[in-house]
């Protein structure tokens, strides 16, 4: 058995994990890193990075039939799906030595493979090497949940760590649940020709505004995708090849069924009881550090039992590192966090909701919309399907939710807003270069001024008393 002294462990080589040792380690801490399955965890391996190419491989054919309006004759690709997996592949492998053994050793870092497991308060074990640290930080994200549905055990079924690898074309695949994970894989797989059908207990993408969320799903419709919401999937029976989903509205059979309910963080092996860490099936229990019961231990990411997205991971880490090297008692807030669904049109959103801010905030709320049909550029482009609305309370926005084009890189205006707890006025202030699809923000900021400038009765007394005295 080796035994390592050091000062901070890190369990997860994820996106929270290489984050903080590459920060911790290049700042002059001693960091042993442990990662029990692939380097880059779920993000690289079976997350956003494939499901990103695998859109982005819809997106190309979906261009080729939508080329009318601009005098493009539509044709019906020719899908090779194995070769849209390969570029799959291509983007893991492209972006995977970032994430390496070598690289993180290059920095210094002791890296581990094998999984870990707490044996006491101070000591974790991984394969035959026991690491005793000041600091430990769990950053094992989380994995696919696949509920008891009756059935389900006895089928093959894809999640998000199988459907990547699959080759052969589904013809029709049934994805059960509609959040981001069912419907970005929905689209890719529609508009690569698979029939689809979604099965959602609630409704879909629930997490996001209702009234944006339904200007996607109506797209999504448009593209034939079949979504059935408050329907859940109660039985499922067959075999390979032809997988039969029972539902209260009927039954749907499909050639293959992907899960897609939620997730399970990857908190229960940990041996968490051995080192006094409180958690729950959500995650580890941790204060508004990231600390856990045990005031050595931390945790990041999805592991934390928060909002479950890379950019999170990445966040907490910079947090824990400003703990974890300089004893700064620094603090996460969750009302800047935007996220975005890469369907089409994109679904983004960052701080309160409308439902939400009007909760919180009663009369004070005002919301301000904008559509992206009024905007030069999204009707040069024929991307006219589109809102943002932004809530605001005394001058400063709490909330942006945008649909439509790019609306994933336009949030990122509204989280820089909203983390600096900026006015109307600093949106108001900005020139948007024309025509650009950001100029939908420099509208909505004047949608919020234009009635008090335009419908003031003050302002209006104001202007004709100048104009009377000017020379
Ligand atoms: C299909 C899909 C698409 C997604 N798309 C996006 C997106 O577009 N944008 C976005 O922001 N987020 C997206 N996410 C979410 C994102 O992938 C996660 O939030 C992110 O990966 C969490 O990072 P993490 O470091 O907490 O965990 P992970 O990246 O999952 O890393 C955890 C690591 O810990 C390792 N591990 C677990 N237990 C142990 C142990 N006992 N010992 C040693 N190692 C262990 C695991 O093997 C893994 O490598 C997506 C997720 C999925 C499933
Ligand atoms: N673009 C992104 O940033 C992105 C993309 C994918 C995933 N993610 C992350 O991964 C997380 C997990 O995504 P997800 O889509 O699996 O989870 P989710 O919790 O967001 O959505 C799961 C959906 O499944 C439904 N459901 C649950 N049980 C069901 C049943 N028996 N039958 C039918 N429907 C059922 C739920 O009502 C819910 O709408 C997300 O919350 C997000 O944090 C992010």
């Amino acid at each position: 058995m080796e035994r390592i002294t050091c000062d901070i462990c890190i369990i997860g080589a994820g996106s929270g994990g290489l984050s903080v040792a590459a920060g911790a380690a290049q700042m002059g801490a001693s960091v042993v890193l442990i990662e029990g399955h692939k380097m880059g965890g779920d993000c690289l391996n079976y997350g956003c990075v494939p499901s990103k190419a695998l859109i982005a491989a819809g997106k190309h054919a979906h261009a080729m039939t939508t080329g009318a309006e601009f005098g493009v004759t539509p044709t019906e690709p020719h899908v090779n799906y194995a070769a849209a997996k390969d570029h799959v592949a291509s983007a893991i492998a492209t972006i995977e030595p970032h994430d390496s053994q070598e690289r993180f050793e290059g920095f210094g870092i002791r890296v581990l493979r094998d999984f870990a497991e707490f044996t006491s308060p101070t000591e974790v074990q991984a394969g035959d090497t026991v690491v005793t640290a000041r600091r430990f930080v769990i950053a094992t994200g989380s994995g696919p949940f696949v509920p008891p549905i009756p059935g389900l055990a006895e089928v093959p079924y894809y999640t998000n760590e199988t459907i990547f690898a699959l080759r052969e074309q589904p013809e029709h695949l049934i994805i059960i649940g509609g959040g981001p994970i069912g419907l970005e894989m929905a689209q890719a797989h529609r508009r690569l020709g698979s029939r689809v059908t979604v099965i959602e207990a609630q409704k879909a993408m629930g997490k996001d505004d209702p009234e944006m969320a339904a200007i996607l799903l109506d797209n999504l419709r448009a593209e034939g995708i079949d979504i059935r919401e408050e329907t859940a999937a109660e039985k499922v029976s067959g075999h390979e090849g032809a997988v039969t989903v029972t539902t209260p509205s009927g039954d749907v059979t499909g050639t293959h069924v992907l899960v897609a309910v939620g997730r399970k963080t990857n908190v229960e092996k940990l041996g968490l009881d051995k080192a006094d860490v409180k958690f729950s099936p959500r995650g580890v229990d941790v204060d508004d550090r990231l600390r856990s019961s045990n005031r050595r231990v931390y945790a990041i990411g999805d592991a934390a039992g928060g909002l479950q997205f890379t950019h999170v991971a990445g966040y907490h880490a910079g947090v824990v590192i400003r703990s974890l090297l300089f004893s700064l008692p620094a603090k996460v807030r969750t009302d800047h966090i935007p996220w975005v669904s890469y369907c089409d049109p994109e679904l983004a959103q960052v701080g309160l909701t409308e439902a939400q801010a009007r909760k919180t905030h009663g009369d004070k709320l005002e919301v301000v919309r904008f559509a992206y049909d009024q905007n030069d550029r999204a009707v040069a482009e024929g991307k006219t399907t589109g809102l943002i609305k932004v809530m605001i309370v005394k001058g400063k926005p709490v909330g942006a939710s945008i649909v439509g084009a790019q609306a994933g890189e336009l949030i990122g205006l509204w989280a820089l807003v909203i983390a600096n707890k900026l006015k109307m006025s600093a949106v108001a202030n900005m020139v948007a270069p024309y025509p650009t699809l950001g100029e939908i923000s420099k509208r909505a900021a004047g949608a919020y001024y234009s009635p008090r400038l335009f419908e003031s009765d003050t302002v209006k007394r104001v202007v004709r008393f100048v104009q009377r005295v000017l020379p």
